[in-house]
């Protein structure tokens, strides 16, 4: 057995001509792979030498270096009683970070989604905030997305019998307890060091489909097998320049029991997520699956040092060989027009999600909503109604927002920040109570608009006319959501 390196061996090496790193008290010769490194070689070096676990943990799965670097380049273990502890300088908003999360509200004051975004605006790393709230452009989509729903108004019926009331639903053939989902968002460790996999324990306790995203911190087979027996998950996929790396990651998802293949089509490329940009990312760029090492420029943010892999000639003449490369059910994500509803029909995929990628993407795109708002009645007058399934996502904040969606033609809703801030701010018991409420939001509410089962929702239960009325701000001022959103620029304020 070779006897461990120790820190002073790996800190010889500290250079572009040779640069080791530690991770996770193994040393790795990365000087080979620096030009490689998608997220660019500054941030490397920034460890050489060093170790540089932390930094690397939360935007990494855990099996890059076993699946990427030579073996050749694993240098083995090093006796980490013998490597230097870098003093961090304080840092006075981390300072003031650590005291809020001393002062934050217990878990039983959360009473909503919007709650659990108040929490983790307060108690969240800058860059994870920046990354998890952060929006395109003016993020106008991005409140437009939540604000949209307030355009639409319940009709309800009276003195129908709901002593009984079923919300539960099939998506995909999967029967779940309520009809939404975890949607794919990238990078769960930047918020919680158990990252994705947090999220499939409380999509796993509330019967709920959990989309694993291409640019998880999790690898994917850590997400698959951190699901019980029977847990449904679906993958979203970036397609990759190189079909090569595609065909096995979708391969590799089927032979997993993956349950849907969800294409994202509406980032040809990632949107400039300002706040993301300005927190400075420095971090090291995810997934090395990409081939050459672009040169990154670091200050793009998170986004861009993670995605330079995807491919913006991604075409409709592409979704054939997607269909015959595998059996799952394929939905396009990020679909924004009745034109591509009807295209993508034509060319048999399965199903669609109507999003603007949470507003990350075009920003003043419409919203979910007001694009099934006007994706129906077109299905619908040609009979193609139930012809694939319908979902959407963005915004969705409360169990009326999902409800006004179902009633309009959905199948479902997927739902992001909320079970992101949920997990930053409380761990799994964050998760589990968001669901939680959300479930006990949906009975109430199906109850008061007169619904025993979600068969019962219809297009008669709401009336959407706001939706159609343009973009003339008709909508009240969602107080709750101010609180949460950066539009504030002052201090922040304290924890509620
Ligand atoms: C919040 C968030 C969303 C991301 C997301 C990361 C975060 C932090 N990322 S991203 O880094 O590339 O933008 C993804 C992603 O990996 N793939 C994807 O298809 N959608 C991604 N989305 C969009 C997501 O799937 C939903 O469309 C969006 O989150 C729904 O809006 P709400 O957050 O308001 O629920």
């Amino acid at each position: 057995m070779s006897p461990k390196l120790t820190g002073a061996d790996v800190a010889q090496h500290s250079s572009a001509d040779s640069c080791w790193v530690i991770v996770h008290g193994r040393a790795y010769d990365v000087t080979e792979f620096l030009p490689e490194h998608p997220g660019g070689s500054k941030i490397i070096l920034k460890y050489a030498g060093k170790d540089a676990t932390e930094e690397f943990d939360p935007i990494h799965p855990r099996d890059t270096l076993d699946k990427y670097l030579d073996r050749s380049k694993h240098l083995g273990e090093v006796d980490m009683q013998t490597v230097k502890v870098e003093a961090k300088d304080e840092d006075p908003e981390e300072a003031a970070r650590l005291e809020r999360i001393e002062r934050m509200p217990p878990l039983e004051q959360c009473y909503n989604l919007m709650d659990f975004e108040a929490v983790a605006r307060n108690v969240m790393k800058k860059t994870a905030w920046a990354y998890y709230s952060s929006g395109a452009d003016d993020e106008i989509t991005m409140r437009e997305n939540h604000s949209a729903f307030h355009k639409v108004w319940f009709r309800p019926r009276v003195l129908v019998d709901v002593e009984k009331v079923d919300m539960s639903t099939t998506m995909l053939g999967t029967k779940v307890d309520i009809p939404f989902y975890v949607t794919a968002t990238a990078l769960g460790k930047l918020g919680h060091a158990e990252g994705e996999v947090c999220l499939t324990k409380g999509a796993r306790k509330h019967n709920v489909i959990q989309m694993i995203p291409t640019l998880a911190s999790c690898s994917f087979d850590e997400i698959m097998d951190a699901a019980e027996p029977g847990q449904v998950q679906w993958l979203q996929l970036y397609v990759n320049k190189n079909r090569e790396i595609t065909k096995k990651i979708v391969e590799h998802a089927e032979a997993r029991g993956c349950k849907g293949l969800f294409i994202t089509v509406d980032a040809p490329q990632l949107g400039r997520r300002e706040k993301d940009m300005r927190s400075k990312f420095s971090d090291t760029g995810s997934n090395v699956q990409a081939q050459s090492g672009d040169n990154v420029d670091r200050s793009q943010g998170a986004a861009r040092a993670i995605s330079s892999f995807i491919d913006p000639g991604l075409s409709w003449k592409d979704i054939p060989w997607f269909l015959s490369i595998t059996k799952m059910p394929i939905i396009l994500k990020g679909v924004q027009r009745v034109e591509d509803v009807l295209r993508a029909i034509e060319v048999g995929v399965h199903g669609v999600v109507l999003s603007n990628h949470g507003g990350r993407q075009l920003d003043t795109a419409r919203s979910g909503i007001e694009v099934l708002a006007e994706v129906m009645p077109v299905l619908r007058q040609q009979g193609l109604e139930t012809a694939i399934e319908i979902y959407i996502d963005g915004g969705v904040r409360r169990a009326t927002d999902i409800l006004k969606a179902l009633c309009l033609g959905a199948k479902g809703v997927g739902i992001g920040r909320p079970f992101l801030f949920a997990m930053s701010a409380y761990g799994l018991a964050g998760v589990d109570r968001a669901m939680a409420l959300l479930k006990e939001e949906m009975e109430m509410n199906m109850r008061l608009i007169g619904a025993a089962s979600i068969a019962d929702l219809n297009p008669g239960l709401v009336d959407a006319r706001g939706l159609m009325g343009g973009h003339v701000q008709t909508v009240p001022v969602d107080t709750l959501g101010l609180s949460a959103y950066d539009a504030l620029s002052g201090p922040r304020e304290q924890a509620r």
